[in-house]
């Protein structure tokens, strides 16, 4: 019999149910109830109170909640996702984003294609040769330098060509430094040898409280945005991750949406206005199944001017932000009205036109991508909240 509960006798496969996957799947339901009652409570609270500032004290201060978060996180990815999605999850699409970025010519690439249309812009031909860009040999370039925020039980850890930060508020494994990213203060850079970088890095110890800007070649926020129940505190994450971020590095955003690719199309050219808007140009876009993934470069080191006018903050709203009651709650991407879509079609209807996966380089549905495809084995039932 194997794992799935297929018995094969004499030539006839029967699917039949067995105890253990039926146990299974109660223990993953249970799980992810404890991870989205957790969400679910926090918009509550701040559908209710509206201060997110004292929410958000409240909730760090809350150790038995954190800690059953915590367990039921680190429960899920070591007994129902990690078999599951082998290789073909999103930490393995990140991976393959960043090797392809770092290692395989695609900042060069990007940079030189940037080159072409600042020159266009200005009527001039680029003059450009590949050798004027500054393009490191992946043999020199050594480990590259990540920050996973909220990253619970550090899936980066094992994989060799990273020199992985996990940090989050309520660490699940040891090796992750407790951090709380919203309050993070930031320094003045540090000019260091790559050597020194790395040394610093690997004896930071909890709790970080400061780190100096500009020190991480990519920051990753896997599921972390929709934890938050304020627009304005996943602003504040990208506008860090910017700050962290050295010049040509690379922001990763995974956020959970169980709908059709098209289904949110208008939040994500949201999402991608307001993120641009810090000094990001968006380099890879795919819809899997349950969720989003983006991939932003970081392009200037100054943000656009007009930030609080245009307020950018509010565009990084999600499907969520707008449920009232526990029982819309649930269900949020298909209890969304139309009326409710037509109200913020509306309201961003006044935005610069950036064409919707209109970057030739980003894989803008899963057919383009030129990562490996995605199977669709990550945990609905935890993405659905
Ligand atoms: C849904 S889990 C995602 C875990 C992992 N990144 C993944 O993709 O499976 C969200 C994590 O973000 C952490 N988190 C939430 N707010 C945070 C903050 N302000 N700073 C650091 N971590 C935070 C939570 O404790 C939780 O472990």
């Amino acid at each position: 019999m194997d794992p799935g509960g297929s018995v094969e006798s004499r030539g006839e496969v029967w699917s039949v149910p067995i105890p253990q996957t039926e146990h299974r799947k109660r223990e993953q339901e249970k799980l992810s109830g404890v991870v989205k009652d957790v969400h679910r409570k926090l918009r509550r609270k701040y559908r209710e109170v509206g201060d997110f500032e004292k929410i958000w004290r409240e909730h760090c201060e809350d150790q038995q909640t954190l800690s059953e978060y915590a367990n039921a996180m680190r429960n899920l990815a070591d007994h129902h996702w990690t078999r599951k999605s082998e290789g073909e999850g999103r930490i393995e699409w990140c991976r393959s984003v960043c090797q392809e970025y770092f290692l395989c010519g695609g900042m060069k690439k990007m940079m030189e294609k940037d080159q072409k249309s600042a020159a266009a812009s200005l009527g001039l031909s680029s003059g450009l040769s590949t050798s004027s860009l500054s393009s490191v040999p992946a043999s020199r370039m050594g480990r590259m330098r990540l920050l996973d925020v909220g990253s619970c039980f550090n899936p980066f850890l094992n994989f060799d060509e990273f020199l992985t930060v996990g940090i989050d508020i309520v660490p699940a494994v040891e090796s992750v430094r407790k951090c709380d990213f919203l309050n993070l203060q930031l320094q003045a850079p540090v000019h260091l040898t790559r050597d020194a970088l790395e040394s610093f890095l690997l004896q930071l110890h909890s709790p970080i409280d400061t780190l100096p800007a500009q020190l991480f070649q990519v920051v990753v926020f896997s599921l972390l945005l929709s934890y938050f129940p304020s627009p304005y505190q996943r602003w504040i994450c990208c506008k860090k991750a910017h700050e962290l971020l050295e010049l040509q590095g690379l922001l990763l955003i995974i956020t959970p949406d169980s709908s059709h690719q098209n289904r949110h199309a208008l939040m994500m050219r949201s999402w991608r206005v307001a993120i641009e808007s810090l000094g990001f140009k968006r380099y890879k876009y795919v819809k899997y199944s349950h969720m989003h993934l983006m991939a932003f470069r970081k392009v200037s080191l100054a943000t656009s001017s007009d930030l609080v006018s245009q307020n950018y903050p509010e565009m990084l709203y999600i499907p969520q932000d707008f449920t009232e009651d526990e029982e819309e709650e649930a269900y949020p991407v298909h209890m969304r009205s139309e009326l409710e879509d037509e109200r913020v079609a509306w309201s961003f209807s006044e935005l610069p036109q950036t064409p919707y996966d209109s970057d030739s380089d980003s894989d803008s549905g899963r057919q383009a991508s030129s990562v490996p495809a995605p199977h669709h084995f990550e945990d609905p039932i935890l993405l659905q909240s």
